[in-house]
């Protein structure tokens, strides 16, 4: 799944133009755009994919106080009418009644299924809008506006939308493509760190799937990407061109799609025991402590060196992120309670699980039929004792 034109140095991105990266599926491909300043020129573009609709924009109140602005500026200067729906900040908002509550305000706004949902902020408002889109009058245009790095180079992208169950993660969902995506880099200045190395995680994953050319870049560039610039720029469209090429091969996940879930059987039962409970934990920090726990995993299982788990492990913590269980403060779940959330993955077939798991840094593969006993014993060793807790 990697990108085979990825460049080692960043001759795609310039200061002065975005870069492009096409997400192409038939009549329903459509343009991932990455650069800085493209929530100002929205309007326009947004237009162009659905000429004289009215939006519907969905954000979150800390998104809407930094960026809600300008969109609304450029809408009114394409002549697009428009609403606006807020919703709280946080994993709480993609719930049942969180779900309610943007479909009820975009229909209470008269939107047609002609018109377009505009998702304007980072993995949850698109999550959540994606699936009021999918669901509203049948499906309606949806256009997503990411503002966070994990959005940005993640879940903006492959047409997944979810609300999470308290059974687990993104159990109530649909697969609906945006028909636009402008990642606006700039947007991501006024991001808290912690939500930036949320980010960092689900960007490293693709280097650890199938790309350790990728994984070295990062090794090498981790610094300038996090600190803004054109290696900012290039490392999300890396990120997108490994994303839309795995899209456009198993849009619905029938195949090596599932490799993006890297890190995820764990990390989403870890959301899950945790009550989606920020505070404690964010999808990218599960994420991180996932992919970790894969590779160690894959180490218990004989089937990658430790250096490699050891390496993963060093990045990932070097740019700030857990890497084990016993980092998440105030944890109580243990083995049994990790299988029993584990038995909700999406992946699960005839009631059997699967993990991605690896044979090296950019050797991931999908392991089907794994051995729960085997999961237990491994994460018995993982956990801290009691008195050891965070
Ligand atoms: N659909 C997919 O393919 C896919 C892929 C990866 C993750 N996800 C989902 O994405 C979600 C996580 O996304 P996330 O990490 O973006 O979380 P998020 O949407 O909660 O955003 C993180 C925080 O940053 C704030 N924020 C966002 N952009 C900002 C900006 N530019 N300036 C200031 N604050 C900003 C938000 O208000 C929020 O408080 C999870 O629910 C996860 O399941 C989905
Ligand atoms: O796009 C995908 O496919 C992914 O798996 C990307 C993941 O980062 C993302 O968190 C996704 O929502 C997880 O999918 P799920 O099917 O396990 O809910
Ligand atoms: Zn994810």
């Amino acid at each position: 799944m990697s990108n085979p034109a990825s460049p080692t140095e960043f001759e795609t991105v310039t200061a002065t133009s975005p870069a492009v990266v096409p997400v192409r599926l038939g009549d329903r491909s459509y343009d991932v755009l990455i650069g800085p300043d493209l929530l100002r020129d929205a309007g326009r573009r947004i237009a162009a994919v659905a000429p004289g609709a009215a939006c519907g924009i969905v954000t979150d109140t800390t998104v809407a106080a930094h960026h809600l602005a300008p969109l609304q500026a450029s809408l009114d200067e394409a002549g697009l009418r428009h609403t606006v729906v807020t919703v709280a900040p946080g994993e709480g908002s993609k719930s049942y009644a969180g779900f309610a509550e943007v479909c009820d305000a975009l229909l209470a706004a008269r939107l047609e299924r002609g018109d377009c949902v505009v998702a304007l902020g980072g993995g949850v408002v698109g999550d959540l809008a994606g699936f009021a889109a999918a669901s509203l009058k049948r499906g309606m245009t949806l256009v997503q506006l990411p503002t966070s790095l994990l959005a940005q180079v993640d879940s903006s992208v492959g047409g997944k939308t979810a609300i999470n169950s308290p059974l687990g993660k993104n159990l109530v969902g649909a697969f609906h493509q945006p028909s636009l995506v402008l990642a606006d880099t700039a947007s991501l200045d006024t991001l808290a760190p912690r939500e930036f190395r949320a980010g960092y995680a689900e960007l490293v994953k693709y280097g650890l799937i199938d790309d350790l050319d990728f994984f070295q870049w990062l090794e090498r560039y981790r610094g300038a990407v996090c600190g803004g610039g054109l290696e900012r720029v290039e490392a999300i469209r890396r990120a997108v061109a490994a994303k839309a090429a795995v899209v456009a091969r198993d849009e619905f996940e029938t195949g090596d799609r599932a490799l993006l879930n890297l890190g995820h059987t764990f990390g989403h039962a870890l959301e899950r025991l945790t009550g989606y409970d920020g505070t404690r934990l964010v999808h990218g920090e599960g994420v991180a402590i996932g992919m970790s726990l894969a590779f160690r995993y894959s180490v218990h299982e004989g089937l990658c060196s430790g250096q490699d788990a050891e390496r993963v492990t060093a990045h990932l913590r070097a740019a700030g992120l857990p890497t084990s269980i016993g980092a998440i403060p105030g944890w109580t779940a243990d083995a049994d309670a990790m299988l029993d959330a584990m038995a909700q993955d999406k992946k699960v077939s005839r009631g059997s699980l699967t993990f991605i798991l690896a044979r090296g840094i950019g050797q991931s593969f999908i392991a089907r039929g794994v051995v729960p006993e085997r999961v237990r014993a491994f994460l018995r060793d993982e956990l801290p004792p009691d008195g050891e807790r965070a």
